[in-house]
């Protein structure tokens, strides 16, 4: 059995393709790597919520799995649209590490006063107004290497970022400030890579994979997240949040929105009792939207 692996060509994505290959590696599948390049990859000078359309990071890899060229897609789970065609599924998600979101600059910095900081998503712009409201916001696009040049070029004093990538790239000596993740909710799917598939693919190979790389634990609390996220209709550019966390085999989910302005936020909090996980996302959208995060939804669409 050999497996092709289908990544996108930035080093996160290559990390993440080989910690995939590492897994199936070590129990004895023979492997290939694809490197796939996406939309997003290419358009580089336009704001991410102005390409529209989504999945601008997986409509190629996506592509690739239905002509069969590589039997797997491998994502960062974050970046993966919540809404899947019937012919695709996701058979793993791997253990997920920090979920929070860093400061990271090449210099030190004092968060009490003002500074600019670079960032590209709009959860991140909106929480970063409402919270720190004296920080003065630049657009920064493109890969973490590229980022981090343009802010070493004078773009910004500290840029925004996952700790996941941060540490996957190494760059964790530049972290300054950890931001606290019941303020700064993290995103649907931060800290854990998933396994996307065609539905055509051979079970055997299939369920071999689920075995090696899927973590129990994660997936309970990202079939909630990703419910959760599919029922508010959000897609990646709508300032949304939502984090389970696993506690005695319950997730609890914090989930909300917030305003552009961040003016406006709505969080709400609960833990699985009888339901699944996803009917658990589904609730709390649910409440998001008719606590007031419809309005909020229709005012952002309209902004975007
Ligand atoms: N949108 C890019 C992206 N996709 C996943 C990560 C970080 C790694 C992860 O959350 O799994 C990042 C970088 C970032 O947001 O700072």
């Amino acid at each position: 059995m050999k497996i092709k692996i289908g990544t996108r060509g930035s080093l996160l994505a290559l990390w993440q393709a080989d910690y995939i290959q590492s897994k199936l590696e070590n129990a004895g599948i023979d492997t290939e790597i694809v490197i796939i390049e996406t939309k997003g990859d290419k358009i580089l000078d336009r704001a991410l919520s102005k390409i529209g359309s989504k999945g601008v990071f997986t409509e190629e890899l996506e592509e690739q799995l239905h002509s069969g060229a590589i039997d797997i897609a491998v994502h960062s789970a974050k970046d993966l649209q919540s809404e899947l065609d019937e012919s695709l599924s996701i058979i793993a998600f791997t253990e997920r590490e920090k979920i929070n979101d860093v400061l990271v600059s090449h210099k030190e910095i004092d968060i009490k006063k003002e500074l600019v900081v670079g960032t590209s998503s709009t959860r991140r712009v909106a929480m970063l107004r409402a919270y720190f409201p004296h920080f003065k916001i630049v657009d920064m696009r493109g890969n973490l290497q590229t980022r981090i040049k343009k802010m070493e070029d004078g773009a910004c004093d500290a840029i925004l970022l996952a700790f996941a990538g941060v540490n996957r790239m190494k760059y964790n000596d530049l972290i300054r400030h950890e931001f606290d993740n019941e303020q700064f909710v993290p995103p649907v799917g931060q800290g854990t890579v998933a396994i996307e598939i065609s539905t055509k693919l051979a079970e055997v190979k299939a369920s071999k994979i689920r075995e090696i790389c899927n973590d129990p634990e994660t997936e309970q609390c990202l079939l909630a997240e990703r419910a959760y996220l599919r029922e508010l209709k959000g897609g990646c550019s709508i300032p949304v949040f939502g984090n389970g966390v696993l506690v005695e085999n319950k997730v609890h989910f914090t989930a909300g929105i917030i305003s552009l302005d961040g003016q406006k936020i709505i969080k709400v909090k609960e833990t699985q009792k009888n339901e699944s996980p996803e009917e658990l996302g589904i609730k709390l959208a649910n409440r998001i939207l008719s606590e007031g995060g419809k309005e909020i939804l229709e005012k952002i669409k309209a902004q975007l």
